[in-house]
């Protein structure tokens, strides 16, 4: 069911020309077939999703509708006119096509407002003077978060969810006809999400069309008009918004029946030997301190509000320091205080990070050397590290995550963001961890690869690892956790089991302040 033709149907029911239209688009990189056909029709004012597992084409695709890429063959319709390629991203702006990704793209060091207009001013029409850049700026971040940052601050003090909406912030102040958002949802806050959601509607209804990405099944239903699906390559249908249930978008995308979840992510563990401890811990001066026990075999997730606390507390977990009182190994180690990362792995805790670029990616490395960077000594022999048996050792996380790659000796640059992601998990998971602490891991990893991760965290946990997750999933805390922490300003503000856990009793601890649900 492929809309292959100019004349798009609205949700409305009305006949409008395309406003973007690409046409049979194939794409190539050395032998990875990364585009095989592709075809994709954008009406104004609809929010036109696009969904498909981890390398399955799209970012790919969006780089050849922002002039990102030339593709091998295939036309793009831009306001009718035909193009072979669209000229650079200057060019697709200048069209007002405009994207914001995943990786959050901004300059540390400058302020809130010189990263909102950055590399805008050849692109406009007219220039912008600077009060009207700051009135703008401060106009645009007022209706995407609750609590704005100063113009002044620099991007680097700001939270990951805060940053991400500075760079969706860019996209918008540039008024775009289609505005492209590529997973640039996948770190905001739920109250950030639901405003940019808000803000979409009220863009569409003037006019703005959007091509949205995002693994997130629950997102695609609530905003999407139309969801075209890619597989291998190809969009293989494009759905009408109430055609699109779920597992009908999980069948097209995998080709296969899986549905999500599986019994494997109901399956909850009692829990065995105390392995982690945090006494009267403090996330920040002054707040409440906080008590928490960790058992081998249980799986704890950690939630809330983007910069509550959540993060704090984990990465204090894996020896980064806490504002106050102390992390404590199991008994196994007799207490021993984790206070630095040092103390962390020697009590065989890995800590996986969330941002990929930056904290976790040797991005000039191939994906063998991304793999094998935390456990290199396992292949050494008479001092030389032998591939052979890191290739032998990584292998088996392949199959297991399914990671798609060409060669292991190619840059990790050259796979999809998901799939680099999951390397930097199998290179923790290789390091034989018996506490794994995971910063928002799934974040960008395509629904069968998340199905898989449960599964084997799920297997882990069976042979007594324990993992504290923080995610900004909902479902996935519904899904997988057997407790689930909720923090609120810096502080432990409920703890949710197994059996309490629902999208409603979870979501509603984010907003509430100091309702500590007992058991
Ligand atoms: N610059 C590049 N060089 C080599 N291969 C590439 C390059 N960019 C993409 N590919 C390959 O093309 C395929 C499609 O990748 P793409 O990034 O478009 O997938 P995706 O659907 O966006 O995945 P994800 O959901 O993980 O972001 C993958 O196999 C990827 O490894």
């Amino acid at each position: 069911m492929i809309t292959s033709s100019t004349e798009t149907t609205q949700s409305t029911g009305a006949a409008a020309p395309a406003v973007l239209d690409a046409r049979g688009v194939v794409k190539a990189f050395g032998a990875t077939q990364a585009i095989a056909e592709a075809t994709i029709a954008v009406a104004p004012g609809e929010v036109h999703a696009l969904v498909g597992e981890n390398g399955s084409g799209k970012s790919t695709l969006v780089k050849i509708l922002t002039g990102v890429h030339p593709p091998d063959a295939g036309t793009v319709v831009v306001d009718g006119t035909t193009l072979d390629r669209v000229p650079g991203p200057r060019g697709a702006s200048r069209h007002g096509i405009v994207t914001a990704f995943q990786e959050v793209l901004v300059v540390p060091a400058q302020t809130v407002g010189e990263n909102l207009w950055l590399g805008v001013d050849g692109i406009l029409r007219h220039r912008v003077g600077r009060e009207q850049k700051r009135r703008r700026g401060a106009a645009i971040l007022a209706e995407l978060l609750v609590e704005p940052p100063p113009l002044d601050r620099p991007v680097e003090e700001l939270s990951l969810s805060v940053r991400q909406a500075c760079c969706v912030a860019r996209a918008l102040l540039r008024d775009p006809k289609v505005l492209i958002l590529d997973e640039a949802t996948s770190a905001l806050d739920i109250a950030t999400r639901d405003r940019l959601f808000d803000v979409i509607r009220r863009r569409c209804s003037a006019g703005c069309s959007v091509i949205f990405i995002s693994h997130r099944m629950d997102e695609v239903d609530e905003i999407a008009d139309r969801v075209t699906v890619m597989r291998a390559g190809r969009t293989v249908a494009t759905l009408e918004r109430g055609q699109a249930r779920t597992e009908d978008l999980v069948r097209l995308m995998t080709g296969s029946g899986h549905l999500v979840p599986d019994e494997v992510t109901r399956r909850s563990s009692a829990g065995g030997a105390v392995v982690l401890r945090a006494r009267d811990a403090r996330l920040r001066a002054g707040g409440a301190p906080l008590g928490f026990t960790l058992r081998a075999g249980e799986i704890v997730g950690l939630a809330g509000l983007d910069g509550h606390g959540q993060d704090r507390f984990l990465r204090g977990l894996g020896g980064f320091g806490v504002a106050g009182g102390e992390i404590l190994s199991g008994d196994a180690q007799a207490g021993r205080p984790i206070s630095t990362v040092a103390d962390a792995a020697a009590c065989g805790i890995a800590y996986l990070p969330r941002e990929r670029r930056g904290e976790a990616l040797f991005e000039s490395l191939s994906i063998l050397r991304n793999f094998a960077v935390a456990t290199l000594p396992a292949d050494r022999r008479a001092g030389l590290v032998a591939d052979r048996r890191t290739v032998q050792r990584f292998l088996p996380f392949v199959e297991r995550l399914g990671i798609k790659l060409g060669r292991v000796e190619d840059p990790i640059r050259s796979l999809s963001g998901g799939n680099q992601q999951k390397v930097v998990l199998a290179r923790w998971l290789a390091a034989g961890p018996r506490i794994l602490l995971l910063n928002d891991p799934t974040r960008g990893i395509d629904l069968g690869a998340k199905r898989d991760l449960y599964g084997l965290l799920r297997e882990l946990a069976d042979d007594g690892m324990a993992v504290v997750m923080l995610s900004t999933e909902v479902d996935e805390h519904v899904e997988l956790m057997d407790r689930v922490l909720v923090f609120r300003e810096h502080e432990l503000s409920a703890e949710l089991t197994r059996a309490q856990l629902s999208r409603q009793t979870l979501v509603s601890a984010f907003f509430r302040s100091g309702a500590t649900a007992h058991a």
